[in-house]
């Protein structure tokens, strides 16, 4: 069964595609959508092995000229070097404004890709092909690229939504089952955001794979309702950052060798405690959010120092001068943002760790 999800950002609108095999159709997806144009394949060298000739096939099947650049995997190249190479590839590659990239791979992938997209002949279209969990439930939709700084995460970007996001559920298969594992985290974080029957589910562990396209469907929809409701992250879309401030600081004191989601893992148990130390959640929520991160095999501490992470959050794109905007559970379903003097992060995230 293949899953399609509408996003209507004006005065663009694009279609999700989720299901298994959709990535030898993007082809005939794509042709109607971009016309007669050349596409630029960037993706990583994990991936390449492993899907490119596929996509290759059905975008040439289709009529495209197609191209094609790899990066090497990881977090660790989400950066300036990165993006140069792909500007200097599709500039080498002489693209015009009427071609289009294609980022097939994971968040690291989609942020690069659709960075370098937004930055060409000061912008040119892009289309999303998810292939980690991560990927597919949370970065591919909403517009969000970015490339990581020395100072911090995420820090130099762009709003800028897709042509089409396809989602071929086939390609997780061969996520080793720790990624697969920390693309979760941003499940589980949408399941406190939602509450109710995505709550239960998501707690459940990892999903079998007939149950993981609903369970992907069901993220893109809220996730691409918020977008739709807040693209440029005035109000609502701050929600989406539940556990993220922590999450940023630990990835930052890294030095980025953490996975994003076994970070976000941390930062939304550390956030369910400190609610509870604060008087908003109750405590049995708390456990309920803390086991279901537990259950999924994926952390709910850090070694890292509540000042030590403190003083990475000061980079954090939810600081406004002398205070913080940050994302607290009320209930399941209930999240709030509360906005606090910077001088108290250091005490949140102590509450955050302790039991
Ligand atoms: N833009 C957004 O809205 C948004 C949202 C959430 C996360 N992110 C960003 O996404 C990034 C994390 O994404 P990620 O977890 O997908 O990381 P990733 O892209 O680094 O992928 C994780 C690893 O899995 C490999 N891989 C990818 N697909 C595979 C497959 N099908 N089979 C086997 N191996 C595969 C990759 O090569 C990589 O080594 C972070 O940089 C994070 O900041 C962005
Ligand atoms: O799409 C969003 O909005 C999100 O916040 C989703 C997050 O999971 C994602 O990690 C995002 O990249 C974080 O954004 P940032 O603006 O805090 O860098
Ligand atoms: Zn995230």
């Amino acid at each position: 069964m293949t899953h399609t999800i509408t996003v209507n950002v004006p005065p663009t609108s694009y279609d999700v595609t989720i299901g298994s095999g959709v990535r030898h159709q993007c082809g005939e997806i794509l042709r109607p959508l971009l016309g007669d144009c050349r596409v630029a394949i960037i993706t990583d060298t994990t991936v390449a092995p492993l899907y490119l000739s596929g996509v290759r096939q059905s975008l040439e099947t289709a009529g495209f000229q197609v191209c094609a650049m790899t990066f090497p995997a990881g977090e660790a190249h989400k950066n300036m070097t990165t993006l140069t190479q792909i500007l200097e590839f599709l500039a080498t590659e002489q693209l015009s404004r009427n071609d289009c990239v294609i980022a097939l791979g994971g968040g690291v992938v989609g942020d690069m890709a659709g960075f370098a997209a937004g930055c060409f002949l000061r912008g040119i279209r892009y289309v999303q092909m998810p292939t980690t969990a991560l990927s597919a439930i949370d970065s591919s939709v909403g517009g969000k690229t970015a490339i990581d700084l020395s100072a911090g995460k995420n820090l130099a970007g762009l709003f800028l939504q897709p042509t089409a996001v396809i989602c071929d559920t086939e390609c997780l298969q061969s996520l080793p089952r720790d990624i697969l594992a920390d693309g979760f985290a941003e499940g589980l974080k949408t399941g406190v955001l939602v509450g109710g029957s995505l709550f239960e589910t998501v707690s459940q562990g990892l999903p079998t794979p007939e149950g993981l396209a609903q369970m992907l469907a069901e993220c893109v929809a809220y996730k691409g309702g918020v977008v739709e409701r807040d693209e440029r992250e005035m109000g609502e879309r701050k929600l989406l950052n539940l556990g993220h401030t922590p999450a940023h600081a630990i990835e930052l004191c890294s030095n980025f060798g953490i996975l994003h989601g076994h970070a976000v893992a941390i930062g939304t148990a550390m956030m369910a405690r400190a609610a509870v130390k604060r008087g908003v959640l109750d405590v049995h929520i708390a456990n309920m959010v803390v086991e279901a991160i537990a259950k999924s095999g994926l952390p709910i501490t850090t070694h890292f120092d509540p000042e030590q992470l403190a003083e990475a959050a000061l980079h954090d794109k939810k600081r406004a001068g002398d205070t913080i905007t940050v994302v607290l559970p009320h209930g399941l379903g209930d999240c709030r943002l509360h906005k606090l003097p910077i001088t108290e992060l250091a005490m949140l995230f102590a509450q955050g760790l302790e039991d």
